[in-house]
């Protein structure tokens, strides 16, 4: 039974993760607790630690206020602290913010079962799913289940970079209790990033992740140069999919979740914009891999579509499904089994 949400006189603050975006959250949030009384006004960062030109990356942070290999080019708060080891991130924290490529999600709970602070909370901004071979594993879940804590999740058309340019933009918090709902707004919410809310913490989360998929399938279309009616007819192809999935595997999602932020709108920004797309152009353009590429160009930054279409694929194979979510699974067959890009049309047909 999963403890009710408990919000405290002076919330203290950790980001766990520091990614691209990440970084981005962490400079909302550590001007944020400044702003207002009811938060604790240092905010502590947990840094994955990796050494950049033979100096820590949490010393970097720490003495140049900037994440020189994630998010380079903008400052962070120095009220903003890095911190290499997890639990000492973590301990005091009241209100935390899980936003780390979903691969390591499991692991990193697993490192905090019983050592958070008896009213912590969290918010996952996470993209991405796990699944057995009989349904989906939700990262909100994977937080709840292990941390036995009341979770939110956050999820919108928000490519990193453009946020920290302060360009104006727009997202969703799903929540379970409006109350812990409220507190992420305040927590999050910025004049140029502004944020709805909605009672929905699955059905916010799930968008996020599957749209990933359709921006790998985006950018094939780039690749292969079919202009943009193919591309909208991709698109237009995925966002089907992508909701008669949800429906199927998740019964309390709701319809105007997929309105929102993080539903149409997430899928047009990231298959224009995002790093699933650049990379899946890239794949049809060079042919070389997927894991090569992100390698090559993405300096560690990590991509979602791919290992979400391999999650995905086991679901929908296991349950004979395959048929149902045509465009879901070539886009599987392309990136793990090499189908030639060209042959897409042949299977959504
Ligand atoms: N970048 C964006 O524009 C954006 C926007 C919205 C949501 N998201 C989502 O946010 C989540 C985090 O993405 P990001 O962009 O902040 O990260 P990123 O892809 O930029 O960076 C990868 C991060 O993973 C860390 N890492 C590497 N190996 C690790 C390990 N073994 N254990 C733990 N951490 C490790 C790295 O230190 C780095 O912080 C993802 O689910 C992503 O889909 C990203
Ligand atoms: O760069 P991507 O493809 O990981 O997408 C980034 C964000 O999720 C867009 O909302």
């Amino acid at each position: 039974m999963v403890k009710e949400i408990e919000i405290v006189s002076e919330e203290r603050v950790a980001v766990i993760g520091s990614g691209n975006w990440g970084t981005v959250v962490a400079r909302i949030v550590g001007r944020n607790v400044k702003r207002y009384a009811d938060f604790h006004p240092e905010v502590k960062m947990w840094v994955f630690e990796e050494l950049i030109k033979g100096r820590k990356l949490t010393e970097i942070i720490n003495q140049q206020h900037e994440n020189v290999k994630y998010l380079p080019g903008f400052k962070i708060p120095e009220n903003v602290v890095a911190v290499p080891d997890l639990l000492d991130a973590t301990r005091d924290a009241t209100s935390l913010i899980f936003v780390v490529p979903h691969q390591f999600l499991h692991d990193i709970c697993n490192q905090l079962k019983g050592r958070t602070h008896p009213k912590a909370k969290a918010i996952s901004l996470v993209k991405g799913f796990n699944t057995t071979d009989s349904g989906i594993q939700p990262m909100s879940q994977v937080i709840e289940d292990i941390l036995q804590l009341p979770v939110c999740t956050l999820s919108g058309a928000n490519i990193a970079n453009e946020i920290a340019e302060e360009r104006f933009s727009e997202t969703t918090i799903g929540y379970k209790f409006r109350e812990e709902g409220e507190l992420f707004k305040k927590l999050l919410e910025t004049h140029y990033f502004r944020i709805g809310i909605v009672n929905d913490v699955v059905g916010v989360e799930l968008c996020g992740a599957l749209k990933n998929v359709i921006a790998v399938g985006a950018g094939i279309i780039d690749g292969l140069k079919m202009g943009d009616n193919t591309k909208a007819a991709i698109i237009r192809i995925g966002v089907l999919e992508m909701k008669s999935f949800i429906q199927r595997f998740y019964k309390g999602a709701k319809d105007e979740t997929f309105f929102q932020s993080c539903g149409l709108a997430d899928v047009i920004t990231s298959c224009y914009g995002g790093r699933n797309r650049r990379i899946a152009e890239a794949h049809v353009v060079t042919g070389k891999s997927f894991e090569q590429l992100e390698k090559e160009l993405l300096n560690g930054q990590k991509l979602q579509g791919p290992l979400t279409a391999k999650e995905l694929n086991r679901v929908l194979s296991h349950k004979g499904l395959e048929d149902e979510y045509k465009l879901f699974t070539a886009i599987y067959r392309i990136v793990y089994e090499g189908l030639p890009p060209r042959k897409i049309f042949d299977q959504i047909v």
